[in-house]
């Protein structure tokens, strides 16, 4: 079903919105993009952009303010890596309102845009709230398709915030019923947030914020007048933008539960238990649900080999990991002799995961029960790789890190050991399989993901490096 009411694209009253929109957005882009946590190209120059889509979303009463929501794909070229494509969403107005001169793109009078302002569209609520309209509608504006489950409920006075959470993405919060993660650097393909949430809503998971509406490019020329239908096109899957989730109101987040005990030098054993069990509970949900294969020794071969590639681009990037690099990559070694049949870690099999599993991606709902967010995977990594079947402990390596993380953040060591001992018997416990029993393989995922800390850091949040160091320097030394 088209919805032509609700999009104009690309001619808005006389005004020719696509060249007269790049022409504007290139000097500000130049200036804002790199300032955003969510840019993945900072420290590089810029090169060319190229404006891949552009949509006016228009509510079918009409606009609210000189322009609708301006929804924006633009290509990024800089040297050194592919293009990255990011999602932008604009708001326009003649002289912005206090409130919103924070989310301008460049100088909040005067703007280039036809004397208009531009500004980042998601900290406006009354653009926000335009966004949750278009979202309960099926159905497609341009080349965007908006996909709403029939069984989704919207009360009125669902009022938006944006979210403060130090974030990969945007996240708008609508009153105390949905989050909408607006995904920024996006890639032809489903988002794993949204496969595997649906996966798991769709199995009856409890450990779960189930999707109750989405939104997707089907193409990126952004040609209004091509329906497809729903199909893909140009052969090419279509690219997830946006999800509308379930909010779970009055929830913590492990992280800073965590980071609580720690100071304290509390008992969180039990919390970790739980989590792990809860870890174990999605495993078993996505292996009923998706493909899962056994892993012979060339995949575990190819496996450690692209651990090892990850460990020379980290040691290349970060002078810091050089002294330890020698030593780590036997544990990339010992992994691909796992298939040699010489390894102690029994049959090791791949299912989809999640891909980025640490504290801050669990939430503890009023009721004690834990939830798992956030299935993309690591962001830095290309969409297809973080698609593909990965052995299950790999998450559970992402949630042992982040214990060592919390307690190296308050500098109190032995808490990490306790806690991650817990989590480990809470998985092993719904699992039957102890993850400490899987030696080589907790060890080289273990480095895996310090070794892409190591790298996230440094770019990142570079006080922070010593952590994922230290954690390195342990794990060059463990046999
Ligand atoms: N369903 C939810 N209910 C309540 N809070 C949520 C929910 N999903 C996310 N959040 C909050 O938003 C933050 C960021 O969400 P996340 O999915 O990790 O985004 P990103 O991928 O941008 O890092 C989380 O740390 C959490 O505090
Ligand atoms: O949550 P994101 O998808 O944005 O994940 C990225 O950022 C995380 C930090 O916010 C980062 O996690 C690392 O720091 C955490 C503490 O802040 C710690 O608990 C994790 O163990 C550690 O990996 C994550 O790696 C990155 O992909």
């Amino acid at each position: 079903m088209s919805d032509s009411s609700w999009t104009r694209v690309p001619a808005v009253t006389g005004r020719d919105l696509v060249p007269g929109l790049l022409r504007s957005l290139d000097p500000l882009l130049r200036r804002w993009l790199p300032r955003q946590r969510w840019f993945a190209g900072k420290g590089l120059p810029i090169g060319d952009f190229r404006l891949a889509a552009a949509t006016e979303l228009v509510p079918p009463g009409g606009r609210l303010g000189p322009l609708g929501l301006l929804h924006v794909l633009v290509d990024v070229e800089q040297p050194g890596r592919p293009p990255d494509c990011y999602q932008l969403l604009l708001g326009a107005h003649p002289l912005l309102p206090s409130a919103l001169v924070r989310a301008a793109l460049g100088p909040a009078v005067g703007g280039p845009y036809d004397g208009l302002t531009l500004y980042d569209a998601p900290h406006d609520p009354r653009m926000a709230a335009l966004l949750l309209e278009r979202l309960k509608l099926p159905g497609t504006s341009g080349g965007l398709r908006f996909t709403t489950e029939p069984t989704a409920e919207f009360p009125p006075g669902l009022t938006p915030r944006v979210s403060t959470a130090e974030q990969s993405n945007t996240s708008v919060v609508y009153g105390d019923r949905y989050i909408l993660k607006l995904f920024r650097r996006v890639s032809p393909g489903a988002n794993p947030d949204l496969e595997l949430s649906r996966a798991l809503a769709r199995a009856g998971s409890q450990r779960v914020a189930e999707p109750v509406a989405w939104f997707e490019a089907l193409d990126t020329d952004g040609d209004p007048d091509r329906d497809t239908g729903g199909a893909t096109t140009g052969g090419r899957e279509p690219t997830t933008l946006g999800v509308l989730q379930r909010f779970l109101p009055g929830s913590a987040d492990g992280w800073a539960l965590a980071l609580a005990s720690v100071a304290e030098d509390g008992d969180f054993r039990a919390e970790a238990a739980a989590l792990g069990r809860a870890t174990a509970e999605v495993h078993q949900a996505l292996a009923a649900a998706l493909p899962v294969h056994r892993l012979d020794g060339r995949a575990l071969e190819r496996i450690a080999a692209a651990m090892t590639r990850r460990l020379e681009e980290a040691a290349a990037e970060v002078p810091a990991v050089r002294p330890f690099a020698g030593a780590l990559r036997l544990a990339f070694d010992d992994l691909a002799k796992l298939g040699a049949g010489t390894g102690s870690d029994g049959v090791v099999t791949a299912q989809r995961v999640h891909g980025d599993l640490h504290l801050g991606q669990t939430l503890r709902g009023p009721d004690g029960a834990w939830v798992l967010i956030d299935f993309e995977g690591e962001p830095a990594r290309p969409l297809a790789e973080r698609r593909r079947p990965a052995p299950p402990v790999q998450d559970v390596a992402g949630m042992l890190r982040s214990f060592d993380y919390a307690a190296h953040h308050s500098g109190n060591g032995p808490w990490a050991a306790r806690h991650r001992d817990a989590y480990c018997a809470g998985y092993a416990g719904v699992a039957g399989l102890d993850p400490r029993e899987q030696p080589v393989l907790i060890r080289a995922f273990e480095t895996d993901k310090a070794v892409y800390e190591a790298r996230y850091e440094a770019r990142h949040r570079p006080a922070w490096l010593p952590i994922p160091l230290s954690a390195l320097a342990r794990l060059s030394t463990t046999p």
